[in-house]
């Protein structure tokens, strides 16, 4: 009889994130379909016919070699590539069953369902407190007390109210790098977003403040569909569900991670997680 491995290509499986009751249950719900997605910056083509089915309120980590399209497809789920000059794109990304690539879309309102953060922090240059309040405030929301709420109901969320409860009108340039990313995702979660989009949200910072963001993802996912880009493969294996492994624009593998990283079907996915290649 063989015993399973504890650690396999460096990751400690015991480690790995599993969700054992709702992989018991079976009851796993798409948020995100991505149906044979092509997108070209100019002549070249980034990505290739990319398909995919993202769970709802589970955290999938899109990892692989630098320049293989992981913030491209990231970039897609809220349409921020739009801004991109010469970029063209075909196939569907449908989110809750809609096509966020129709015509009739109202990319602002897409957006606000699909927060993102981004790898270096980027509070606003105003007070802790307005930064949170932002999105409301947008939105022509300027009642007090509902603003008192949901910036504190956001801090708490984000795992920084007990940090900064006595700064709220200090300027957010002035608390540190880890506590700026927290800022960050509570003024994402302070619209209610159904989707985060995590762009390598930890590669800026020092590892007691990256361990603060992993937890806070676990803990984000009660709420949210959370999909994070990431080139740390400990990391990918620590706070995500699923895993896509892309190799030069394609979609090599995607699947629980607990199985990608233990039981990989592609001979490219074993090279890159072994550390072969990358
Ligand atoms: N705005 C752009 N204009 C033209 N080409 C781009 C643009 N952004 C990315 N690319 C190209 O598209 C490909 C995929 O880049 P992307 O940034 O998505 O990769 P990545 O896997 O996220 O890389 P990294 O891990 O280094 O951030 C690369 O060849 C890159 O040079």
């Amino acid at each position: 009889m063989t015993t399973a491995p504890t650690r396999t290509h460096g990751i400690d499986i015991n480690a790995l994130n599993r969700d054992d009751k709702s992989q018991q249950s079976g009851n796993i719900q798409t948020c995100i379909k991505i149906e044979n997605l092509d997108l070209f910056y100019g002549e070249k083509q980034a990505l290739h016919n990319i398909n995919m089915s993202m769970p709802r309120k589970k955290v999938t980590a899109y990892i692989g070699p630098s320049g293989c399209g992981k913030s491209t497809l990231l970039r897609c789920i809220n349409r921020m590539n739009d801004l991109v000059d010469g970029v063209s794109i075909k196939g569907k990304i449908l989110l809750d069953d809609e096509d966020i690539y129709a015509k009739s879309v109202n990319v602002s309102a897409l957006r606000r369902r699909v927060g993102m953060v981004f790898q270096k922090p980027n509070p606003f240059p105003k007070t802790i407190y307005e930064n949170v309040a932002y999105g409301l405030r947008i939105q022509g929301i300027n009642d007090r007390q509902i603003l008192d709420e949901v910036v504190e109901k956001s801090l708490r969320g984000a795992a920084l109210w007990d940090e900064v409860k006595h700064r709220l009108n200090d300027n957010a340039l002035g608390i540190s790098g880890g506590q700026q990313q927290r800022l960050v995702i509570a003024r994402a979660i302070a619209i209610e977003p159904e989707v985060i989009l995590l762009d390598e949200p930890a590669s800026a910072l020092d590892p007691i403040s990256t361990l603060k963001i992993e937890e806070l993802i676990n803990e984000l996912k009660d709420k949210y569909t959370i999909v994070i880009v990431t080139h740390n493969m400990q990391q990918a294996a620590r706070v995500s569900d699923y895993t896509a492994f892309m190799y030069m624009g394609e979609l090599i593998e995607f699947g629980e991670t607990s199985e990608l990283f233990t039981n990989p079907t592609k001979k490219q996915t074993e090279d890159y997680i072994t550390g072969r290649y990358g």
